[in-house]
């Protein structure tokens, strides 16, 4: 009896402190709640700035992140509040601040007291493990010291026969499709659409064919960094069941749906994903598995292959990302190599950077040039009064890839080894077409594949102004002056809409017009525009893109193959959409359901 009553004065003693501590516990997420809702707002210097207002509990998300409306409403806001406002974030108590004052941008962008934010880099951690897009501070800066040198112009051109040999192999799979026999229900020959009527000879119905580019254009790209980045090949543009290639896409198939209330719960509560897995988890978990055991076993061969090498085999000289990351981490102090799940997260951290960005700027501006002919026959034309070799029937068409110049392409198929033409002559052509580089720079600029980046204020601030800020009590901040911002802050960097802005590209900023390129207004130049290449589509500063010269070749070397030998148009009753996650991808408008799709008719280009 007596050990009874202990045993009970015990547990009620238990149950006082536990309900003790829920009562602080409650009385702590209480305040947290009133603190966030209501104090901390009346102290935040953002809610001094103009900008957009709304009810208690609207957000301005759709508006700044949905391309949507993204374009306009960035123009609306500009003209109404000025260069730099504030938006609402989770509801009318989160000021989050927005610029278009390179000044404002120069100081958040180059400066330490701004990061990625925890919630940007835990999403991307948890999908491409810690690698450098993660990493804040002395790391960032000792990973891209590592990095930076795979990416230089000599280490790209090393590259450029994969661009050129994968863009081939792409337009021959498009070739074999327009051939086949035109099934009833799948396509049917047409004739010519209009603008493309004096290219089809009279007795040919031109043969074109609606093709997902963007589905084409990702398992190209996915190939050409797998042998650019690792000497690996995924080969998925001939096996898109390659094991690899499909962990990737299922994986990025449950992300590119877009921020889901579960997925923003998992980020603050990363332990739903064990106690309550769901679909979406388990092929996430599944497909990292698989990425996981391949990489280990890629950075492994990597590394004794390297490790083999004679110390004096120069750098940059047919070298894959991977093995010049290799070879620099070796020879760097000890203390701050990389470990080798980091290497794995840089392979993983390139995949995703340099695959589908790429591919979607490829996929995009055939979008631009299948609605507008005459830019599309203007860079035909060029390209093929460049040099026989970017002329159907290719008379010189196995020049790309000569083993005894480029060992590495030893591991690719055969059909790509002859000696008649260098690529070096076949690159200095495509190098020296300026409407391809217009193109190129006008499509980045239009449709920049990254919407738009977040940073975070890790301290109170003060950030310099080179336009008047009107404060909402009629207060202004002149030219030269400092808006506050207070630890925690958010900065939105609107790259869309910095790259449509009619004040700094003029009235047509939202037009494809690659012309622009040859007389650029100087608030687009440098040094009023600091942006890599006068745009903002890759940032600047310390984080600013790593790939931005493979791209640009890349993008180059598969227009140049293309574009002699297809006409694109577009396909008939298709409107297309842009939808924004992480990346900002094509899908056919009322079937986002269906994902990233970009139908366009690709007809034989004949002469
Ligand atoms: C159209 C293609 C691409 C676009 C639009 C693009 C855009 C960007 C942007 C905007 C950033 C900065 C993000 C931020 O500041 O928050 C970035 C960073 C980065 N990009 Fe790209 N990128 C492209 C292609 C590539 C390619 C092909 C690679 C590599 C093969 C690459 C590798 C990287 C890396 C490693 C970083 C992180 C740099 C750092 O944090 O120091 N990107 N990219």
């Amino acid at each position: 009896m007596l050990s009874f009553n202990i045993l009970l004065t015990s547990f009620s003693t238990v149950a006082k402190i536990a309900g003790v501590c829920l009562l602080l516990l409650l009385a702590r997420g209480v305040f947290w709640f009133f603190n966030m809702m209501f104090i901390l707002p009346l102290l935040d210097p953002l809610r001094k700035l103009p900008g957009p207002t709304g009810s208690s509990m609207q957000n301005h998300f759709r508006e700044v992140t949905d391309p949507k409306y993204s374009p306009e409403v960035h123009e609306e806001w500009r003209e109404r509040f000025g260069k730099t406002f504030r938006f609402h974030g989770f509801g009318k108590h989160d000021f989050r601040l927005m610029t278009f004052d390179f000044r404002v941008l120069t100081h958040v962008l180059n400066s330490p007291t701004y990061e990625k934010p925890w919630q940007t880099r835990a999403l991307l951690a948890r999908l491409i493990g810690r690698g450098i897009f993660s990493m804040e501070g002395s790391e960032h800066k000792m990973q891209r010291r590592l990095i930076g040198p795979a990416f230089t112009s000599t280490s790209v051109k090393t590259m450029v026969p994969i661009f050129l040999q994968k863009a081939r192999q792409m337009c021959e799979r498009w070739d074999i499709l327009i051939s086949e026999p035109f099934l009833d229900d799948v396509e049917t020959p047409m004739d010519p659409p209009p603008a493309y009527a004096a290219v089809a000879t009279a007795s040919e119905k031109f043969r074109g064919r609606t093709i997902d580019v963007a589905h084409w254009t990702s398992r190209a790209s996915f190939d050409v960094i797998g042998l650019a980045g690792f000497d690996y090949r995924f080969n998925s543009l001939d096996d898109e069941s390659e094991a690899v290639y499909s962990a990737y896409r299922r994986m990025f198939n449950v992300a590119d749906k877009g921020p889901r209330m579960r997925g923003v719960l998992e980020l603050y509560f990363p332990i739903i994903r064990t106690l309550w897995p769901d679909n979406g988890t388990r092929v996430t978990n599944e497909s990292l598995c698989i990425i996981d055991k391949a990489g280990r076993k890629l950075v492994a061969a990597k590394k004794a292959t390297v490790l083999a090498e004679a110390p004096d085999v120069q750098d940059n000289q047919q070298k894959d990302i991977l093995s010049l990351l290799i070879k620099a981490n070796l020879s760097t102090d000890a203390s701050k190599r990389l470990s080798d799940v980091e290497l794995l997260d840089q392979c993983s951290t390139f995949l995703l950077a340099g695959s589908d960005s790429v591919s979607l700027a490829i996929s995009w501006c055939l979008h631009y040039l299948s609605q507008n002919p005459k830019i599309q026959s203007r860079l035909r034309d060029e390209l093929r009064s460049k040099s026989p070799s970017l002329s159907p029937p290719y008379p010189a068409i196995d020049y790309i890839l000569t083993e005894e110049k480029y060992p590495l392409r030893a591991t690719l198929p055969p059909t790509y080894c002859s000696t008649d033409y260098s690529v070096e002559e076949h690159w200095d052509e495509i190098e020296a077409s300026p409407y391809l580089d217009a193109v190129v720079r006008e499509t980045l600029r239009i449709c920049p594949p990254v919407h738009g980046t977040i940073r975070v204020a890790t301290a109170d601030d003060k950030i310099p102004v080179s336009h008047p800020v009107v404060l909402q009590d009629g207060t202004v901040v002149e030219e030269g002056g400092h808006i506050s911002i207070r630890k925690g802050s958010y900065i939105h960097i609107p790259i869309e809409g910095l790259n449509l802005s009619t004040e700094i590209w003029g009235s047509d900023a939202q037009v494809f017009n690659p012309d622009r390129w040859s007389c650029l207004p100087p608030s687009a130049r440098s040094p009023a525009h600091p942006g890599l290449g006068n745009v903002m589509t890759f940032g600047f500063g310390p984080h600013s893109c790593l790939g931005y010269k493979f791209c640009i070749s890349e993008m180059k070397a598969f227009l140049a193959t293309m574009l002699p030998q297809f006409v694109f148009t577009p396909a008939e009753g298709v409107e297309i959409s842009k939808f924004n996650a992480i990346l900002t991808r094509p899908y056919i408008s009322g079937k986002w359901d269906k994902g990233t799709q970009l139908p366009i008719v690709v007809g034989r280009y004949t002469t």
